[in-house]
């Protein structure tokens, strides 16, 4: 679904101040997975994330989405940002605000009005359509951001430090989310984390991306079975391996 090659990003390219995030990335991300990136802080993450999505243009190197190479952001790629509080329009209702991506696709009202319906159901946001999001919680607001990104039923989601900008419980509670929102809808993810054990919980694939200008230090299957539940997952023997394994691989740089 996702193909990377040789991705190299440079910023203020040819000025004084030029500087290279990204040096050399490659992999793919297979129909339905779920690919979790992690780094060290400042590795680019952000910045590949964007290039994955067609906000930014690499320096070299290719992305393809659904064997096409990517110009522009494509209409079957949704992104979920960690501030909620800047992506989400302060003067509409969660109801508009789900309603927008649908309006900007030409999406007539009534099957609109179905379809926010529909998504913010799946988020478990039966009845707050009418809300502003400024009268919601932190964890509800980003949930209505996901059901935005989800309303006009993209094949893949690519999220930036979704479930930072929340308290840990609320944490726990969107990452549930997001794997049964991912089986039920049947949708391809890479979300990009700084938490190692988030990661593992997502995760079917982990690319660890070294130090900047990244590269990628290693690939690591999750073989952890699911459902995956808090509890029981993250006291797996297996989970401890894959942890320890992984902060190896982070913090050797
Ligand atoms: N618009 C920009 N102009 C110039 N340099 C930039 C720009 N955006 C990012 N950078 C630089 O590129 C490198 C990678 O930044 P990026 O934000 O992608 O990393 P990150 O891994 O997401 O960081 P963090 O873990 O802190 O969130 C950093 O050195 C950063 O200073």
């Amino acid at each position: 679904m996702l193909s990377v090659r040789a991705l190299q990003k440079a910023y203020n390219v040819g000025k004084p101040n030029e500087r290279l995030a990204i040096a050399d990335v490659t992999f793919d991300v297979a129909k339905g997975e779920f690919v979790c990136v992690v780094g060290p802080s400042g590795a680019g993450k952000t910045t590949l994330l964007r290039c994955l999505s067609g906000l930014l243009a690499p320096t070299s190197g290719e992305v393809r989405f659904e064997g096409a190479p990517l110009q522009e952001v494509p209409a079957r790629l949704s992104v979920v940002f960690q501030d909620y509080s800047r992506s989400l329009m302060p003067w509409l209702t969660v109801n508009r605000n789900v309603a927008l991506p649908l309006k900007v696709a030409g999406v007539a009202k009534r099957q609109r009005e179905d379809r926010i319906a529909e998504v913010l159901h799946a988020v478990g946001l039966g009845d707050v359509g009418r809300n502003y999001p400024w009268q919601l919680s932190g964890g509800m607001q980003q949930r209505v951001a996901i059901a935005r990104a989800l309303a006009h039923q993209p094949d893949m989601l690519l999220m930036d430090e979704p479930f930072a900008s929340v308290d840990a419980q609320t944490r726990f509670d969107l990452e549930d989310l997001i794997l049964k929102v991912r089986s039920d809808l049947d949708i391809t993810v890479v979300l990009v984390t700084h938490d190692i054990d988030e990661a593992v919980y997502l995760a079917d694939r982990v690319v660890v991306l070294s130090g900047a200008p990244s590269r990628v230090e290693e690939i690591v299957p999750v073989p952890l079975g699911r459902p995956r539940n808090q509890l029981v997952t993250r006291s797996e023997e297996t989970f401890a391996q894959l942890r320890r394994h992984l902060m190896e691989l982070v913090t050797a740089h």
